[in-house]
């Protein structure tokens, strides 16, 4: 491995427990103007206080809201976006490697939707983008959704775990995918993928303690990432919410455990607010 990747992939994935914890605010192109997102300067500075190892962002917020916080997380340069509306089976590019390196990312991050009738296509630039983050000792992560006409369940383990194996075989480093509902059926899932697997939220859960539930069972069977959005920056406490998870990634802690981190972060808020 170029030295360079090393060096960004320990900024992202904590060398002392082997996991990411990344906080996504990459939404609004995709699904609309959702209104935890309208405030983007108060969601970063909450995102930010959470201490997360990396956020996933497209180049104009990195730019005009990220930089009063570089270098207290890394940036994931989102580099495509796909519109859940008008063309739900193609993640078009936006963005590229040189952007990456420019930037100061440790990683760049794209969707590619497979099962669907644009599959070669996003396979395509994959293996494109692959190529050119390897070259460029970028780390990559990747979305890939299992979404189309051929796809009848986007949470079936075994469409999952075709979507992560897709990712690995192409050169990608860190994986996200959907819960498919129970750490059994996810297990296989991990087991298909030789790179690191990270969960995203989606709508799997409505309390904290859910995803918390979640994010333990996921990491009970060798899941190592979350890159969460909605349920983080829609949550009215980001920060603590963050915090908690980081006591689930990076200290092992049990889902009650986190929950005491939560709720002495809420303490600490309410101190500092005084
Ligand atoms: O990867 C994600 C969006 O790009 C995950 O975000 P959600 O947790 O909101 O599903």
């Amino acid at each position: 491995m170029f030295l360079g990747k090393e060096v960004r992939l320990n900024r992202i994935v904590n060398p002392k427990s082997g996991r990411m914890l990344a906080v996504t605010v990459d939404h609004p192109i995709t699904r609309g103007m959702m209104p935890g997102l309208v405030d983007i300067r108060s969601v970063m500075r909450k995102v930010v206080a959470g201490k997360p190892d990396g956020i996933t962002m497209h180049k104009g917020i990195a730019e005009k809201v990220f930089a009063p916080y570089a270098g207290q997380a890394s940036i994931i340069l989102k580099a495509s976006a796909y519109s859940v509306q008008y063309h739900p089976t193609y993640d078009t590019p936006v963005a590229d490697v040189e952007e990456a390196v420019r930037f100061g990312a440790d990683a760049i991050s794209v969707g590619c939707i497979v099962g669907g009738p644009d599959q070669a296509q996003q396979l395509t630039f994959l293996g494109k983008i692959s190529k050119e983050a390897a070259s460029a000792g970028m780390p990559l992560v990747a979305h890939i959704y299992p979404k189309g006409a051929l796809i009848k369940d986007q949470h079936d383990a075994e469409v999952l775990a075709y979507a992560v194996r897709a990712g690995a075989e192409l050169g990608v480093d860190i994986i996200k995918t959907m819960w498919s509902g129970s750490a059994e059926s996810f297990r296989s899932v991990v087991d298909a993928c030789p790179s690191i697997v990270a969960l995203a939220g989606g709508e799997m859960g409505e309390t904290l303690e859910d995803y918390l539930r979640m994010t333990r069972q996921a990491l009970d069977v060798g899941m190592r990432g979350v890159t969460y959005g909605r349920f983080v920056w829609s949550h009215p406490h980001t920060s603590a919410v963050i915090k908690s998870l980081s006591a689930l990634m990076h200290d092992d802690a049990s889902v009650e455990g986190a929950l005491k981190v939560y709720e002495r972060a809420l303490e600490e808020e309410k101190d500092l607010q005084k």
